[in-house]
């Protein structure tokens, strides 16, 4: 099941949980699986545009299911483990994420390593990744790297640079780690290759991250980890 550290996850492993969370996150895992077959098929299709309405019309009876019980903003999903670092629906590793990879990471002698390989759907030159689409799994790997460093914290700036494209359907690697700590503020760096040369970086990046103070930490997340203490409706709207 795929793992995500956020900037107010601990690193401990987290503890076992009841067989109907487990269930919830399978099937969340697999309408993720479904989902990302679907945005990638889609992204790659020449299908005519009579099969291209057959499944828009598929799809659309398909959300209705989904769309059953639905979360506000100020409601962290209930399979979701934030301490215990799972977060299902996270846009880089959430196995229920339409849009994630998803990235894999582990830690390899002290560092974040990650793998993924990008679809069509990532495109941005032609056969290459959209440069955002890097920096957005940079972001996440050093996010990583802080966090199971015991630094958490949140990104305050991000400094990217494209050495060469990144090509689509190829297995890559990401690595990051944190080479500075300053009081609050954490620098770490972190790299993409791929997987068949790992010494030649195409994008790199350095990332500035800020431990919370307590009463940012509230302001930013009070709503979501107190629902009831902050605002009773927003649990239930
Ligand atoms: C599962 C996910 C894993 C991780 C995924 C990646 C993580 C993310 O994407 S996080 C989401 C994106 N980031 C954000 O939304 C953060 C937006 N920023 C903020 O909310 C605020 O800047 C916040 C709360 C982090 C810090 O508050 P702020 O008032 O700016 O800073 P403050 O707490 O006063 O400052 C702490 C130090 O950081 C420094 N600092 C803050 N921002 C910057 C910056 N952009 N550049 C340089 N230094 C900075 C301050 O100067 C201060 O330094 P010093 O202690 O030497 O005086």
């Amino acid at each position: 099941m795929g793992r995500s550290y956020h900037t107010i996850d601990s690193t401990s492993p987290p503890p076992p949980e009841s067989p109907s969370v487990e269930d919830r996150r399978a099937a969340i895992a697999e309408l993720g699986e479904a989902l990302r077959t679907l945005v990638e098929q889609a992204a790659a299709s020449e299908s005519p545009a009579d099969e291209l309405r057959r499944a828009a019309a598929l799809v659309r009876e398909a959300t209705i299911p989904v769309g059953k019980q639905q979360r506000t903003r100020g409601q962290i999903p209930s399979a979701d483990d934030l301490l215990g670092g799972v977060r299902m629906h996270n846009p880089v590793c959430g196995d229920g994420s339409a849009i994630a990879p998803p990235l894999r990471v582990e830690v390899v002698e002290g560092k974040a390593v990650g793998t993924c390989t990008l679809g069509l759907v990532y495109e941005g030159p032609p056969m290459y990744a959209h440069g955002g689409i890097s920096a957005l799994l940079l972001d996440q790997i050093l996010g990583y790297a802080t966090s199971v460093a015991g630094h958490p914290g949140m990104t305050v700036r991000l400094d990217t640079q494209y050495r060469a494209p990144v090509p689509l359907r190829t297995p890559l690697r990401l690595a990051a780690e944190v080479v500075g700590v300053d009081g609050r503020k954490v620098t770490a760096r972190a790299t993409i290759t791929t997987e068949s040369e790992p010494d030649a970086v195409l994008v790199e990046a350095t990332g500035l991250f800020v431990a919370l103070r307590s009463d940012q930490s509230e302001r930013l997340f009070g709503e979501a980890l107190h629902p009831d203490a902050s605002n009773p409706a927003a649990a239930h709207d």
